[in-house]
């Protein structure tokens, strides 16, 4: 994001004579956020981002939105949605949301060894595996999905939610889906099988602490060592120290069509498979096990232990 786009919020700012801004929680490739409270002193967070005709902020209003309405598990609440003026006098959008705790990646990189235990990352991964299916059951593909983009709960701390929907695509245009056409129903450059492979390298990621590609920038050269990852020496690169369900997962996305409904349960089911050498699966927390410190935002090393997240 360049500096241009950054909506600066002092602290002390009010923003609709009804939050007060805190800190800066961390900036996104399209906004800010920030940390907030009420007048009763809830904390909460909100989402900046300066105004333009076609605002992220917009399509991520709508998910939040339809999430509530249908009661979704992975969804954060919307308080409240509208424009503001920055103290430069720049028209902004803004997002009132309710608080997260840590990313998933910040509370891995926050372990030693940089990776969660094996029960804990197949709880991980059963969790994004329903976050995404319920994102694609509203119509949306996410496209980019990493374990930076989920959340604990600032309290309940066994809560994942998915949270940046800022690259975020509808599958239908509104009021078109009757006529359209057979390939708009499943995006044509991406579809929803992409969100479930990039989740698996997350997948992984926190199952073996790395990615083999991780020194590597080019787009080019990590796709093609993706696909050096799919066969012999490659695939025991990527999949070392991991579960041999995992090969099993990637051997399925791989094998779906363009057009296909990814089977969810499917890849739950491989994980739970993946379970059975530990005795079966059971939802653990590494960060709630051993109390690994991580507060609201990005890992700050604090523990919120009040009922609500309230302004200490
Ligand atoms: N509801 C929330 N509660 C607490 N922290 C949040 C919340 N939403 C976002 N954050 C934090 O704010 C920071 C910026 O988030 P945002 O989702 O906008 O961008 P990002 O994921 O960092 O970047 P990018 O979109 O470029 O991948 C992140 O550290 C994120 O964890």
């Amino acid at each position: 994001m360049t500096a241009t786009n950054l909506v600066k919020f002092p602290v002390h700012h009010r923003v609709n004579n009804k939050w007060t801004v805190l800190r800066m929680l961390g900036c996104g490739s399209f906004g800010v956020v920030y940390k907030v409270c009420d007048d009763e002193g809830y904390l909460y967070a909100l989402k900046t981002e300066k105004y333009t005709p076609k605002n992220a902020l917009k399509v991520e209003v709508k998910v939040l939105q339809t999430g509530e309405k249908q009661k979704l598990k992975y969804f954060l609440k919307l308080l409240d949605c509208g424009t503001c003026k920055s103290p430069e006098g720049d028209q902004v959008l803004y997002i009132v949301m309710d608080l997260a705790g840590s990313s998933v990646d910040a509370l891995r990189r926050l372990r030693p060894d940089r990776r969660f235990t094996l029960p804990c990352a197949l709880t991980l991964g059963i969790h994004f595996v329903d976050a995404i299916e319920e994102l694609h059951n509203m119509g949306y593909q996410h496209r980019d999905i990493k374990a930076a983009n989920f959340a604990i709960g600032a309290v309940e701390r066994q809560q994942i939610y998915i949270i940046d929907f800022g690259l975020c695509r509808s599958f239908f245009d509104e009021g078109t889906v009757r006529y359209a056409p057979l390939a708009c129903h499943i995006l044509r450059e991406t579809c929803r099988k992409d969100d479930l492979e990039s989740w698996l390298y997350s997948q992984i990621e926190y199952t073996r602490a790395s990615l083999p590609w991780r020194d590597l920038n080019n787009i080019i050269d990590v796709g093609l060592y993706k696909e050096r990852c799919r066969h012999d020496i490659g695939l025991g690169e990527l999949m070392g120290g991991c579960p041999r369900e995992y090969i099993n997962i990637l051997r399925y996305l791989d094998s779906l069509t363009f057009y296909e409904k990814p089977d969810y349960e499917k890849c739950r089911r491989h994980l739970k498979a993946a379970a059975m050498v530990l005795g079966g699966y059971k939802p653990t927390y590494d960060w709630i096990d051993e109390n690994l410190r991580a507060g609201n935002g990005n890992a700050e090393l604090t523990v919120d232990t009040s009922a609500a997240p309230k302004v200490a």
